[in-house]
């Protein structure tokens, strides 16, 4: 009863495999920057199937295809944890993914010489060694995980790991006939490990598909959130996250400003040194400013040649003597071969101001800086009865 049991996990197990490897092959077509670990996950289902199911189909005479199915699934539990490993941390294992094939397979054939029980004890070992290598790997996915897919991973290969060290227990201590679908465990586990055995395949290569989401996701965020050309923060991820900044900055009792940053005579440079010359500015202005500007600040490229940085300031002073010192930075060194200088429109976000608002007279401020000849910083004055941007600090 029992051994029919887990004849068919076999077959059920082995096709979910191969559904398995068929949804690597479709994720693998869909983004390309995976395509490493999701092959290493491609063909380890495509092992783990071929072994699965040609146990289950083959005769109980022979012994051959026994070696043949367990090779198969320690070197498919090695390249798909490789894959896994790849996916949920970015770590990769340096060897040649041949040798997660040739090794156990070499290693296996060694025992079989030995007799069943000698080979099935040596088999759950080297598998137990496996998925421990693994879990042990993806534990940081397990206590700090980054996402819901992550913590599922560990979780799962951890359980997989367990279920090897009993199947390792089970075959230690086992002293009946040959079995020939090589799990040793006690009679009542056995319809439990059929179960899982013919879970598994399917269930590791759903998560194999989410976390390759995950992935993707956390790379398009993070590609959102960046300037592609100068590396700085997006003018949408600078959106973001302002209000909250705000709200911090406030809450420690300091004043919030605003830098609203523009190149002088852009198109100059451009028209100049060509548009390529143009962006080797603007380039060298987002290696430059982040290191002028104290830690902390955010720092966006706002438009073509136009920045903006929030600054939590003791004063709006304080905020003006930043702007002052950057303004002076960029004037006294070429940045990317180039002679360039910055105005900058400076206006303080004051509590239960909108941000647009607040924005808006940095704007003005800028404006003002230009009007006045450029290469210079303009402190917009809040209006209390009409006052103009430029009046205070023009
Ligand atoms: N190379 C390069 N040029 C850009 C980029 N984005 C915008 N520009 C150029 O920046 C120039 C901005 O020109 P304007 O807005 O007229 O201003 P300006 O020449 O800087 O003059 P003022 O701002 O008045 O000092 C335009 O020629 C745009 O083509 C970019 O990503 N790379």
């Amino acid at each position: 009863m029992h051994t029919i049991d887990m004849m068919s996990a076999l077959v059920i197990g082995g096709s979910g495999a191969f559904v398995s490897a068929g949804m690597m092959r479709l994720a693998m077509q869909t983004d390309r920057s995976l395509r490493r670990p999701l092959r290493w996950c491609l063909w380890g289902f495509l092992l783990l199937g071929f072994g699965l199911s040609q146990n289950a189909f083959t005769s109980w005479a022979w012994r051959l295809p026994i070696l043949v199915g367990a090779s198969a699934t320690l070197a498919a539990t090695a390249l798909v944890s490789r894959g896994l490993l790849a996916l949920a941390t970015g770590h990769v294992v340096r060897h040649p993914a041949l040798l997660d094939v040739l090794l156990p397979t070499g290693v296996l054939a060694l025992a079989w010489t030995q007799g069943h029980h000698a080979f099935g004890i040596v088999f759950h070992a080297a598998c137990l060694a496996v998925s421990s290598a693994a879990a042990v790997a993806l534990r940081p996915a397990l206590l700090a995980p980054r996402s819901a897919a992550e913590m599922t991973v560990a979780a799962t290969m951890t359980f997989y790991a367990a279920t090897w060290a009993y199947g390792l227990f089970g075959a230690m201590t086992y002293s009946g006939p040959e079995r020939r679908h090589l799990m040793y465990v006690p009679e009542p586990a056995l319809s439990l490990y059929a179960a899982t055995y013919a879970l598994l395949p399917l269930v590791v290569g759903a998560l194999v598909l989410n976390l390759a989401n995950a992935r993707l996701g956390q790379r398009l965020r993070v590609q959102a959130g960046t300037d592609e050309l100068t590396g700085l923060m997006s003018r949408r991820a600078l959106h973001e996250g302002v209000d909250a900044w705000h709200a911090e900055v406030l809450a420690q009792g300091r004043r919030a400003a605003l830098l609203l940053i523009d190149v002088d005579h852009f198109k100059r440079v451009n028209d100049t040194f060509g548009h390529e010359g143009g962006d080797e500015v603007l380039r060298a202005l987002g290696r430059h400013m982040p290191r002028q500007l104290r830690a902390g600040t955010r720092l966006a490229r706002y438009g073509g040649e136009e920045f903006l940085a929030l600054l939590d300031a003791g004063s709006l002073d304080e905020a003006v003597q930043a702007a002052e010192r950057l303004r002076a930075s960029i004037a006294a060194a070429p940045l990317g071969g180039v002679p360039v200088t910055i105005s900058v429109g400076v206006a303080g976000w004051p509590a239960d101001v909108a941000f647009a608002r607040a924005l808006a007279r940095a704007d003005v401020a800028l404006y003002e800086a230009k009007r006045a000849g450029r290469d210079r910083v303009v402190l917009d004055v809040e209006p209390a009865g009409g006052r103009r941007a430029g009046e205070a600090a023009g």
